[in-house]
């Protein structure tokens, strides 16, 4: 027997439905969610950020039983740190109050770099978020510069709505989110062009095979352009270090 197919009547009934379900407090929620990180970020007079992404799981060394994996992985929770150390002195160092680092709030990847920024003072904001499992603000955000979000998608807006740089270690599903999200609203003229770094070639290499997606015509060619992979802090800092001195120049002096 052939398989009837829902009609478009059918399947406008049921987009009906579910906006009848989102009960108009979750609506309230939402906004009420954004404005209070709008607040946030106003109160602190950040217009610019520096997005930190990466995995809530890589621990420092010091916390690996000498397991391999851990302990390989655990370079980048250095170097995340390292990297936003120089970052946030940076920012201190040329009184830059407009601009901030920003990471998820949580452990791993964002406790290194928010870590790294308080080494150099620097106050960091996190966009923490409300989940489950691994949930805990790291104690490198002061309470006052911590939002916390119910939902993924709002936070991700914050994430990125006053980014000028991206920096993407290596992470696990929430971080690749995080990753293709970015660069899909890019592709697709949702947001401006940001510059977006993607950290640790070995770990990107063997789990993304982008050109292939060029090759078979999903993407353009092009689109491999739209971020730019780096292997070191060193690396990542000629970058970085060049779009810090143009927000100087260009708000350093700004009152704000
Ligand atoms: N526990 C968490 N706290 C804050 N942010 C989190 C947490 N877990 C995931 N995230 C977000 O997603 C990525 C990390 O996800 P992975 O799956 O571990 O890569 C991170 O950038 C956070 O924004």
């Amino acid at each position: 027997m052939a398989k009837s197919t829902p009609d478009f009547n059918q399947a406008e009934m049921r987009v009906v439905d579910a906006l009848d379900q989102l009960e108009k407090g979750q609506a309230e929620h939402l906004s009420m969610e954004w404005l209070a990180a709008e607040k946030t970020f106003n109160g602190e007079r950040v217009k610019h950020t520096i997005s930190i992404f990466g995995s809530a799981r890589i621990p420092e060394p010091e916390h690996c039983d000498n397991d391999d994996p851990c302990l390989a992985m655990a370079k980048y929770y250095q170097e995340a740190r390292e990297l936003s150390a120089r970052i946030g002195r940076y920012i201190e160092e040329n009184n830059m109050n407009q601009t901030r680092l920003i990471t998820g709030g949580g452990p791993g990847i964002m406790e290194a770099a928010s870590r790294g920024a308080f080494d150099a003072g620097h106050h960091s904001i996190g966009l923490n978020i409300v989940i489950p499992k691994e949930q805990r603000l790291n104690p490198f955000i002061a309470a006052k510069h911590s939002i916390e979000f119910q939902y993924f998608a709002l936070r991700k807006m914050h994430f990125l709505k006053r980014a000028r740089a991206l920096i993407v270690f290596p992470g696990g599903f929430g971080t690749l989110d995080e990753l293709f999200e970015t660069l899909t609203l890019i592709q697709t003229g949702k947001m401006p062009r940001i510059p977006i770094f993607v950290y640790g070639k070995a770990f990107w290499d063997r789990l993304l095979n982008v050109q292939h997606l060029a090759d078979t015509g999903l993407i353009d060619q092009r689109d491999l352009a739209l971020y730019h992979m780096v292997d070191s802090v060193e690396e990542a800092w000629e970058w970085i270090g060049p779009i810090l001195a143009d927000l100087n120049t260009e708000y350093g002096t700004e009152s704000p």
